[in-house]
């Protein structure tokens, strides 16, 4: 905001400047500011000039940003430290009674420098011009407005000032549908976009996210009938009065900008997203399936079961590594266009004391607000081991169990909400996570034992694959090992892809073939890598899984 000559070109002064400017003054241009180094003995006798002791450096302001032109100019240099600023807002919030002073990230406020602790003498101040202006005494009422995302880090005495609390949750189906026709109320749409299918799309979007959506729709229609009638592009002034005149918005336009929003959405660490996984994509497994879809489809497509408490909201997966517990997950969620979120469970996992149960908190909250939404919890026995034995001092791993038992019990009331669980070792969970209400069923995925079904994954895995007409999947088979995993067939199909993939670049180097044309994977690369395959789950460990197994079929 200020510049001054002393402070852009000499740089040794920076740190003195920088602690100085962290108060709040009301600066003009002109103004000279008298800087005290107090304190700064170090400084001084360091600095190039060898002033031995200087007790006052003097700054001139010379430039005050964002400022309208014109204006006389004058600027604050902004702290969280000192009051005058909120002294000052309060004032003149007065003086233009009645009107709405809006705080925004209140909790930020009050906070000392390095943001850890409070700083008591700012948040009484602020509870205090908050306390003052009680709107029912006046007619003429400054309403005091304040915003947060963290309302758990609000200082007390701040949070305590305000009368009214207001929690604004995600929206649910229908008022993101009725937000959408609102906001569209003015926009040229075509005739086949469906709000309500829209609506459906976006689950946990925002205000916010409905404009972008909005924008990146607009401009995908304009892309859209540009290259449709203009493929030399336009001159500035057609295009201004072709925005003008307007164009309609059509469902593929929304599409694309649905596509573009829910990849942004998508690269925020943590964010519940709809994968893209179909059944096609999983091979086999059609019990699991149906056990699956009958647990989360069903109480979709009835509510009415819902209101008579016989649904469940939980469903454990446990099996082998690497048989598709995960894939089965995602292609569920994207079936019955559910956000997924997929926490792995050391992930959530932190030293700080209760920062971990915070983490379990969140997560369930990230879910309602993305609703529906499967959560999707990845090793879980590593999250919720048996309570009483889990050996850390603190008993960090217990109050986490109760934790995550207290929001499964929580999920009733949302409904939906559903958890899949995915363990390798559900003999070393937490056996009141079992119990009913909680993750009440539990499904074992095994590996494929039969070419049949070993030929259903191949297949489905293969699906996108370029293949040379010779390539007789059952063969192939009959080369491998006789039991195998998902992960294993995946890893026979991306062995057999660097055979092919090494091939062609040899190709290309003697000139016998060109980067343009497809990959083709021939019977030869799938009979090389099949004889390289080794089963991931040896026969011991297959037992083991089947004790375990029998153990869960018989309780
Ligand atoms: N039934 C299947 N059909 C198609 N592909 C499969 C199948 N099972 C596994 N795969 C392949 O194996 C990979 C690993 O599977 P996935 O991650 O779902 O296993 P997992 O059981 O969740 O393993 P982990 O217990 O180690 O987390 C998948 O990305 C997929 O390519």
């Amino acid at each position: 905001m200020v510049c001054s000559p002393a402070y852009s070109s000499r740089a040794v002064y920076d740190r003195l400047l920088y602690r100085h400017f962290q108060t709040p003054r009301l600066v003009q241009e002109g103004d000279v500011l008298c800087v005290p180094t107090f304190g700064c003995a170090e400084f001084l006798d360091g600095n190039a000039d060898k002033f031995l002791r200087w007790p006052e450096l003097y700054f001139k302001v010379r430039k005050i940003l964002g400022t309208e032109e014109g204006m006389q100019s004058e600027g604050y240099l902004a702290d969280t430290q000192n009051t005058s600023l909120y002294l000052m807002a309060f004032a003149q919030a007065q003086q233009y009674r009645p009107c709405v002073l809006l705080l925004k990230d209140i909790e930020v406020l009050g906070r000392d420098r390095d943001r850890l602790g409070e700083d008591a003498r700012v948040i009484a101040t602020l509870r205090q011009l908050l306390l003052d202006g009680d709107p029912a005494l006046s007619s003429h009422p400054v309403l005091v407005i304040g915003t947060t995302c963290k309302p758990q880090d609000v200082p007390t005495d701040v949070q305590t000032a305000f009368l009214h609390e207001v929690k604004i949750e995600a929206l649910s189906e229908d008022q993101r549908r009725a937000m959408l026709s609102t906001l569209t109320a003015t926009l040229p749409l075509g005739k086949e976009v469906s709000l309500a299918k829209l609506a459906r799309r976006t689950a946990g979007f925002v205000l916010g996210d409905f404009c972008a959506l909005l924008s990146h729709s607009s401009r995908a229609a304009c892309t859209r009938i540009q290259a449709l009638s203009f493929p030399g592009g336009l001159s500035e002034e057609v295009e201004r009065d072709f925005c003008t005149a307007g164009f309609p918005v059509l469902e593929e336009d929304f599409i694309v900008a649905l596509d573009q929003l829910h990849d942004a959405h998508s690269q925020a660490v943590g964010a519940p997203k709809i994968p893209s996984v179909s059944w096609q994509d999983v091979g086999g497994l059609h019990e699991v399936k149906k056990e699956i879809l009958d647990t989360i489809q069903l109480p979709l497509e009835h509510p009415e079961l819902l209101s008579l408490g016989l649904c469940r909201s939980g469903l454990l997966l446990y099996g082998p590594p690497g048989t598709g517990k995960t894939l089965l997950a995602k292609a569920v969620a994207t079936t019955c266009t559910m956000t997924f979120l997929s926490v792995k469970g050391p992930e959530l996992i932190n030293m700080y004391v209760g920062q971990s149960e915070e983490n379990v908190r969140n997560v369930f909250a990230r879910a309602r607000a993305a609703a529906p939404c499967i959560i999707f919890f990845d090793e879980l026995d590593s999250l919720a081991p048996n309570r009483g034995r889990s050996g850390d001092s603190g008993g960090v791993m217990d109050r986490v169990v109760s934790q995550l038992l207290a929001e499964l019990d929580g999920l009733h009331s949302s409904r939906e909400v559903f958890v899949i669980g995915a363990t390798n070792r559900p003999d070393l969970l937490d056996s009141a996570l079992l119990r009913p209400g909680r993750f009440d069923k539990l499904v074992y995925v095994g590996v494929n034992e039969d070419r049949d079904s070993q030929l259903q994954v191949l297949s489905a895995i293969t699906r996108k694959f370029k293949l040379d007409p010779s390539v007789n999947l059952s063969s192939i088979l009959e080369e491998c090992p006789a039991q195998l995993t998902g992960a294993d067939i995946y890893s026979l199909c991306s062995d057999a892809m660097m055979c092919a993939v090494k091939r062609k670049v040899e190709w290309i180097e003697e000139g016998l073939d060109t980067e343009s044309s497809a990959l083709i994977l021939t019977m030869e690369d799938f009979l090389q890598a099949a004889a390289r395959l080794q089963p991931s789950v040896s026969e011991q460990e297959l037992l083991r899984y089947k004790l375990i197994q029998q153990k869960f079929a018989a309780c």
